[in-house]
């Protein structure tokens, strides 16, 4: 499980970012955040797997904190952390086995990994997540002749070969058309349920985000003003979660419907 506790990032003097942020992901579930732009959902993400530090708070996964990792710890962590990127992050000129196959650099040497020394098993097990997003005849086909969709099942891929235990995706759909949308997000919630995996989306998309995610969190201003069950989404949380800032500040949780 994932739990993130009291915590607060200012950037640079003032800017308060998060403010004493609290919630929770499960194993298994989807869990979308969601709020307006500049809310901090990046923030939160970027939090998580210590792109950027956070000023204070708890970062648990299965009950480790993240914040308290040293240098080492921290890249071991981070090896079972999958990234999604809304620009996919992939390499280009390379082929989609090779993108995939650079999931494992966290866990090779740095010499074998500028070498791209891969083993038979890593590669059979690449092919094999290709198969498994629907790319298993694409897996020699250079990135950039594949389409979006194609782009984001291949970071999805690589995502897989890192054996994580929790996926973080940031606006994974926001360059897709629907019908890709649809492809990637029915591939997500997938893998949360059959691997059991701790999957964890900002969106933007309202729509997306209440038939996807089994779990909401919305936050608004840096601070969470919801979280509970897609299910117990309704106007009057979405007007909280997208108020405009001037407007009084009124927290609404799960219980209190
Ligand atoms: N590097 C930075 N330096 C200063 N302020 C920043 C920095 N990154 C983000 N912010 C500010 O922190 C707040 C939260 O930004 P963040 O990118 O997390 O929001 P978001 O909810 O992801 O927005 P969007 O939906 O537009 O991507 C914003 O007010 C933003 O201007």
């Amino acid at each position: 499980m994932l739990k993130v506790i009291h915590l607060n990032k200012t950037y640079g003097q003032t800017k308060r970012s998060l403010k004493d942020v609290n919630f929770t992901a499960q194993p298994g579930e989807v869990t979308a955040i969601i709020g307006p732009s500049g809310a901090g959902k990046t923030t939160i993400l970027r939090s998580i797997n210590q792109l950027i530090r956070d000023d204070s708070g708890q970062i648990l996964l299965d009950d480790q904190d993240i914040r308290q990792a040293n240098k080492a710890g921290l890249r071991k962590i981070r090896h079972h952390i999958g990234m999604i990127f809304q620009n996919y992050n992939l390499i280009s000129p390379l082929t989609a086995l090779e993108n995939v196959l650079n999931g494992r650099l966290g866990a090779k040497s740095t010499l074998a990994g500028v070498f791209g020394m891969y083993s038979a098993a890593e590669k059979s097990e690449a092919l094999r997540l290709l198969q498994e997003v629907g790319l298993g005849d694409y897996a020699y086909q250079r990135c950039d002749q594949l389409s979006g969709g194609q782009q984001q099942r291949v970071g999805i891929a690589r995502a897989l070969m890192q054996h994580p235990k929790m996926i973080l995706c940031d606006e994974p759909i926001a360059s897709l058309d629907p019908k890709s949308t649809k492809i990637v997000m029915d591939i997500l919630r997938q893998l949360a349920q059959e691997k059991q995996l701790i999957i964890l989306i900002n969106l933007h998309q309202i729509d997306i985000a209440l038939d996807y995610a089994d779990h909401i969190v919305g936050i608004n201003s840096g601070e969470i003003v919801f979280e509970g069950p897609s299910t117990d989404v309704n106007d009057q949380v979405l007007q909280q979660i997208y108020r405009q800032a001037e407007q009084p500040e009124q927290a609404v949780t799960a219980n209190e419907h």
